[in-house]
């Protein structure tokens, strides 16, 4: 390297070096007081949680708003939720149960939600998911809600309904879908495999361009990684993630129909989540099958003056053209307006559950 060029680098990386010792020593504080923070809750309570949702969303919001950068916003993100993530394990290592093996969305959503420092419970289904929680062999789950290209994930909700787990945080990931293979190319391939909502959200571009394979439904797409990875005659549809997990080749990448393509995960657990000043609260909802009914039910959200954000609705399953309402909504469910309007809406409806109130993403 030109000498000229190393001896105007050397100051900075020297800088760089000693800023990088006062970080270590400040990380080793911190990791400190989050264990004697852990001490603490265990004299008070042995069993209790030591995950508190609302605490940690308020550290990275607070450092979000007083950065003025360049650091951005969503590496404050990143950072600190890895940095919380390891203060956390050492007070006590936070189990969260997920759908797929190793490279799924749902891992992906699970480390960008909670770190790494976490312990997978990889789960065949999402009825495993909820039921490993309900069991208490994991702490807290992470399941989709919702796709940009697909809308609801229905098993999700019907599990939702049924389940005495809480909402307690969400995070959207963006959700990028690669056409996998070991050798990557489409060399002897037969059919196309990946779980029904990727095959689905891939649609239009599977029809152009292989418009006569077999298609078929996995698990996850992260099983259908692993069934590529170990079957020549088969294409997997899944993520970056996977295709690293599993060794794989990508034929085509972005092959999503639309390139925005998003899903919401929610974490559900069985903690409750204090208030931040900037939450969400989700509930269902059913009426009786008249005129007006569903006008009615939700006034007094409007009333009160607060704002719907979400409106999915499910067949009750009665043959009778009845639903269920699934409502999310601005607000701590512990906040007056929204108190004041849940109080209003329980004497209306046929049916009410809470789902919990939880920081906004
Ligand atoms: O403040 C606490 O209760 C802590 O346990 C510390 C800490 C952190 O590292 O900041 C870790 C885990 C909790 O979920 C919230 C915050």
């Amino acid at each position: 390297m030109d000498n000229t060029l190393l001896a105007r680098l050397q100051p900075l990386r020297q800088r760089i070096d000693d800023i990088d010792d006062q970080i270590l020593q400040l990380l080793n504080e911190r990791a400190r007081a989050a264990q004697a923070i852990g001490d603490i809750k265990k004299e008070f309570d042995v069993d209790g949680p030591v995950l508190k949702p609302e605490r940690e969303a308020d550290i990275i919001r607070s450092l979000q708003a007083r950065n003025h950068g360049p650091f951005t916003a969503e590496a404050i993100d990143a950072v600190w939720t890895q940095i919380i993530s390891t203060c956390r394990g050492l007070e006590s290592v936070l189990t969260v149960a997920y759908l797929g093996p190793q490279g799924s969305f749902s891992e992906q959503a699970a480390f960008e939600h909670f770190g790494h420092a976490i312990e997978p419970v990889r789960c065949d289904s999402f009825d495993e998911v909820f039921r490993a929680v309900e069991a208490g062999q994991a702490d807290v789950g992470v399941v989709p809600v919702e796709n940009s290209t697909e809308g609801a994930v229905n098993r999700t909700l019907d599990l939702l309904l049924n389940s005495p787990l809480k909402i307690i945080g969400e995070r959207s990931i963006k959700i990028h879908h690669n056409l996998l293979t070991k050798s990557g190319t489409m060399d002897g391939v037969t059919r196309i495999v990946a779980h029904p909502q990727a095959l689905a959200q891939c649609r239009d571009w599977l029809t152009r361009h292989y418009p006569n394979i077999k298609l078929d439904a996995a698990a996850s797409n992260s099983e259908a990684a692993r069934m590529a990875a170990n079957d020549p005659t088969v294409a997997a549809i899944a993520g970056d993630h996977a295709a690293h997990a599993w060794e794989l080749q990508a034929v085509a990448s972005g092959i999503q129909d639309d390139p925005q393509n998003r899903t919401r995960f929610l974490a559900v657990g069985k903690i409750e989540t204090l208030p931040t000043g900037d939450d969400q609260t989700s509930i269902i909802l059913a009426v009786p099958n008249r005129a007006g009914a569903v006008y009615t039910m939700l006034a007094p959200l409007a009333g009160n003056g607060v704002s719907m954000t979400r409106f999915e609705s499910r067949p009750a399953r009665t043959g009778q053209w009845e639903y269920y309402f699934y409502v999310d909504m601005l607000g701590h469910r512990n906040d007056p307006k929204v108190a004041k309007a849940l109080g209003e809406l329980k004497k209306e409806v046929a049916f009410f559950k809470e789902l919990g109130s939880y920081p906004r993403q």
